[in-house]
């Protein structure tokens, strides 16, 4: 199936200086080739745990729409898996497409998905913020979730009914109470690989961990997220649709799996 058309660069100024990083090592997307990758028995279960009050509000940062998170202490954190230590949840957002024949970053075997959700958390052992951590190598993770066209998700739905109220760039709306957990799906096989940052300033700070199985999600909630904009109120309308970045080359990297 051709990928979508790689308009990335016309998508957005922020993208416009699109160029993967001068000598990057370690560029995220990528494809994960299922027989390349290697199972590692040392990986440990991913352990979640996430405050729902530590959810601060929604908001169209003009390539995505984001939700923040309190990070001012270890309450919505992940711990386990392939991580030394436990890093703090700050942000989750997502990235798709402008038809359901693609839209994830990550592919498994060139399969795209719709969407993927992306949790992002920072190491507070050897940074004292997100900005410094995204600078540190291995100061982030992300954990990538696919979305594929199936049943009404309830959980998304929260998120999905205030959608409207961040149209625009720039515009947030409050959102008080929320888990993320209820986006995980409950297998929890994943693949971990050392990443990068898929929008500018694509630092390679990010340790990714892609879950195996995406969660169901229904086509009125998928065309949601392609009534945002873009663009601010006032400007002509750009709909928010194809914003993820195109695969990056592997190089000498392995992705490892936690399950056989
Ligand atoms: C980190 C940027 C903001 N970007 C992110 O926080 C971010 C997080 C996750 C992903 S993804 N899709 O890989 O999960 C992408 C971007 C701010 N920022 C701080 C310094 C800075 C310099 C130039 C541009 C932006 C800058
Ligand atoms: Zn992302």
């Amino acid at each position: 199936l051709q990928r979508a058309p790689c308009r990335y660069a016309d998508l957005h100024p922020l993208w416009q200086s699109e160029l993967s990083v001068s000598g990057g090592t370690r560029q995220s997307p990528i494809n994960i080739q299922w027989r390349d990758s290697v199972y590692d028995p040392h990986l440990k279960p991913l352990k979640i745990h996430y405050d729902p009050t530590t959810c601060l509000y929604i908001w169209n940062n003009g390539y995505s729409f984001q939700v923040e998170f309190d990070d001012s202490a270890d309450k919505s954190v992940i711990m386990g898996g392939p991580l030394e230590n436990h890093y703090r949840l700050k942000q989750f957002h997502f990235h798709w497409g402008a038809i359901n024949e693609w839209g994830s970053e990550h592919m498994v075997d060139s399969k795209v998905y719709p969407a993927e959700l992306h949790l992002v958390h920072w190491n507070p052992v050897t940074s004292t913020s997100f900005e410094e951590a995204i600078m540190e190598n291995n100061g982030l993770v992300v954990i990538g979730v696919f979305l594929k066209l199936g049943a009404h998700h309830a959980g998304l739905q929260k998120l999905v009914d205030a959608l409207p109220a961040v149209k625009h760039k720039d515009t947030i709306v409050e959102f008080d109470v929320f888990d993320p957990s209820c986006l995980m799906p409950s297998c929890p096989d994943y693949w971990t690989y050392d990443g990068s940052l898929t929008t500018p300033p694509l630092t390679e700070s990010v340790t990714w961990i892609i879950k195996k199985t995406p969660i169901e999600v229904d086509q009125n909630q998928l065309e949601e997220f392609r009534m945002l904009l873009f663009t601010s109120a006032g400007e002509e309308e750009k709909r928010m649709v194809d914003n993820f970045r195109p695969l990056q080359p592997l190089m000498n990297r392995t992705v490892r799996s936690s399950f056989r």
